[in-house]
C-alpha cells in the first residue's frame, strides 16, 4: 500500500525520508515535489492548514495507484506536562482548534454554528498500533493558524479542547483533503517546544526531527502494511 506523508517544511520531509535509508526518488506533481522511498511518498506542502490541504489534494489527485493512507507529520508544540520536548504524539483526533466563533461565553466550534466540521478521527486501531510501535502518546492534536505564544491562549485552548496533547498547523488541512479522497488519515508529531509563552531559544528542533526519524523507522512496517479493511 502506498502512503502519502505531508510535512510543512523540507527539513521535516527529509527527517521522514531519512528513516527509510537511501536516496529518495524525486517526482514532480502539480505544485509540489514528492520524495519517494519504497511505499512512502513524502512532500513538504507548506505551513498552515490551507497550504497543507492544497498540497495533499493535488498529490492525492495526481498519483496512481491511489494512496491507502495519508499522514500529517512534523514537529509540534506540546502541552505540559503530558507532551514533553522530544516526545511523540499520535492524534486520536485532529481538531480545528480555532475554526468557529468567539463569544462572550467562550469559543464556539463551527459545528455549534450549524455548519462544517471541526475534527477528524483517525482509525483507532492504527493509532493504537503506531503508539505501540513508537511509544507515541495518543491524544487530541490541535490544528491552529497562529502558534500559541501566551499562557492565556494556552489556557483558553485547553478550556475549549480539554485533554489536548499537542498543537501544530497542518493536520486538519491534510485531513480535509484525505476525507474528500476517501483515504484514512493519521497525524504524528514530534514535540519541539512547549505550548505557552513564546521562547524560541528553548525550541529543540534538532531533537524533535531526530525523534520524527526514529518514529517513522519504527512504524514503517505498521504504516505500509496497514489495511483499513482488515480492522
Ligand atoms: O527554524 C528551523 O530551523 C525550523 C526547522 C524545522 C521546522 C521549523 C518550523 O518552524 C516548522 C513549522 C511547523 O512546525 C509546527 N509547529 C512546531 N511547533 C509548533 C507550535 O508550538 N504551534 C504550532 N505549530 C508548531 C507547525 O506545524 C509548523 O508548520 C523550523
Amino acid at each position: 500500500m502506498r502512503v502519502l506523508v505531508v510535512t510543512a517544511v523540507p527539513v521535516e520531509r527529509d527527517a521522514v525520508t531519512r528513516a527509510f535509508g537511501g536516496t529518495p526518488e524525486v517526482l514532480a506533481v502539480p505544485g509540489a515535489e514528492l520524495h519517494r522511498s519504497g511505499a512512502f511518498d513524502v512532500l513538504a506542502g507548506g505551513a498552515g492548514p490551507a497550504a497543507a490541504a492544497a498540497a495533499a489534494a493535488f498529490a492525492l489527485a495526481s498519483t496512481q495507484p491511489p494512496y491507502g493512507l495519508v499522514i500529517s507529520a512534523g514537529i509540534g508544540g506540546g502541552f505540559a506536562p503530558t507532551a514533553p520536548l522530544g516526545s511523540l504524539v499520535v492524534a486520536s483526533e485532529i481538531v480545528a482548534a480555532d475554526l468557529g466563533a468567539e463569544t462572550p461565553d467562550g469559543f464556539l466550534p463551527v459545528t455549534a454554528l450549524g455548519f462544517g466540521r471541526d475534527r477528524f478521527t483517525p482509525p483507532p486501531a492504527l493509532v493504537r498500533e503506531v503508539a505501540a510501535a513508537t511509544g507515541a502518546a495518543p491524544g487530541p492534536v490541535l490544528t491552529v493558524s497562529t502558534v500559541t505564544g501566551t499562557a492565556a491562549r494556552t489556557a483558553a485552548l485547553l478550556a475549549a479542547h480539554p485533554g489536548s496533547l499537542a498543537e501544530a498547523m497542518e493536520g486538519f488541512g491534510v485531513a480535509e483533503a484525505a476525507e474528500r479522497a476517501g483515504v484514512p488519515v493519521l497525524e504524528l508529531r514530534a514535540i519541539s517546544n512547549a505550548v505557552g509563552p513564546r521562547d524560541r531559544a528553548a525550541w529543540r528542533i534538532g531533537d524533535a526531527l531526530a525523534a520524527l526519524t526514529a518514529a517513522f523507522g519504527k512504524s514503517a512496517p505498521v504504516l505500509a502494511g496497514w489495511n483499513r479493511h482488515g480492522h
